[in-house]
């Protein structure tokens, strides 16, 4: 009887730990696995915009989760702008291979081609080709269960865990950095303010590189628009200050006087060097075209 131990966290720090895997007769299975921490690049399904204002599928990688072996195999741009035009930004499991053709690690994602440019970043000679099986209702358990049995596949067929899947492996799994808080414009509702709030705007925007104009915080933001520019944010790795145009205790007045000052009637906006970019359909598209690591380099 052989025993592994095995952990899949994803890079975004949702974490599958399986504590045992016990064998008889060199077919190892998972005999017991929890989750926990469940944080993914999309903190809430729920809050997902009931419309998607991006594509289902990029360019190339429509499966549903067939078995690892039966899925194609798609080499990895060196150029991680165009990941995004190739893989899926959607939820599903992803195997991840070497240089040599090796599997490396099973990890599941709430955006596919987020995780595969972090990977890509990070490890770029281990993540050289990468499987995707896309999970429809992509709820945690079949997540879970999509990266239980393409594991369980590859076990069976060499009698090893990925090594990026093994207990203690750190080189795919990132802990989380605590997120930056959300910036407030005042100091509260009941101090007077001795500028105007239009001038309090104009000197945040450009006295910081990149800023969010959100609905929510950062960490909890309340709208799917929100939600998806600041996804996008966090994937492209860029320090930006974020303000949450609903609090009202904090931020009074700066939904008016935002969309007066940026002539804007909607939220998110985002700001990069003084400039408005726009809302959530011009991000999205500026990130499916691969164009924000020039924007955020300017
Ligand atoms: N197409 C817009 C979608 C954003 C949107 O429609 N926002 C609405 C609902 S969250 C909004 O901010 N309305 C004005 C308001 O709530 O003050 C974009 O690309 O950002
Ligand atoms: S769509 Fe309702 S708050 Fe954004």
């Amino acid at each position: 009887m052989a025993a592994f131990s095995l952990s899949s966290p994803n890079h975004t720090g949702s974490s599958i730990r399986v504590s045992s895997i016990f064998s008889t007769q060199n077919t190892p299975t998972l005999s017991f696995y929890s989750l926990s921490k469940p944080s993914f690049l999309f903190p809430s399904i729920s809050l997902r915009p009931k419309i998607a204002a991006r594509p289902r599928y990029a360019n190339v990688i429509v499966s549903a989760v067939k078995k690892l072996s039966e899925t194609e195999l798609v080499t990895v741009p060196e150029e991680t702008d165009l990941v995004s035009g190739i893989f899926t930004s959607d939820s599903g499991v992803y195997a991840v291979y070497d240089n040599s053709g090796e599997l490396q690690f099973v990890g599941i994602s709430r955006n596919v081609a987020a995780s595969v440019v972090t990977h890509k970043k990070s490890v770029p000679d281990l993540c050289c080709s990468v499987k995707v099986g896309v999970v429809d209702d992509p709820d945690r358990t079949a997540l879970t269960q999509a990266w239980k049995s393409w594991v369980e596949e590859h076990i069976a067929a060499t009698g090893k865990v990925p090594p990026g899947n093994e207990s203690g492996n750190t080189t795919w799994v990132k802990k989380l950095p605590k997120k930056k808080s959300d910036l407030r414009l005042t100091p509260g509702r009941n101090v007077q303010l001795t500028v105007p709030l239009e001038e309090l705007v104009d000197r945040l925007v450009k006295e910081n590189k990149v800023v969010a104009f959100i609905k929510g915080s950062r960490s909890a933001p309340l709208c799917g628009f929100s939600q998806r520019v600041v996804a996008i944010l966090e994937s492209q790795g860029v320090d930006y200050e974020s303000l949450d145009v609903l609090d009202e205790e904090y931020n009074c007045g700066l939904r008016e006087t935002l969309k007066k000052y940026s002539n804007w009637p909607t939220f998110p906006q985002i700001f990069v060097n003084g400039e408005l970019i726009g809302g959530c359909d011009i991000l999205s598209s500026m990130y499916e075209k691969g164009e924000l690591s020039a924007l955020f380099k300017q």
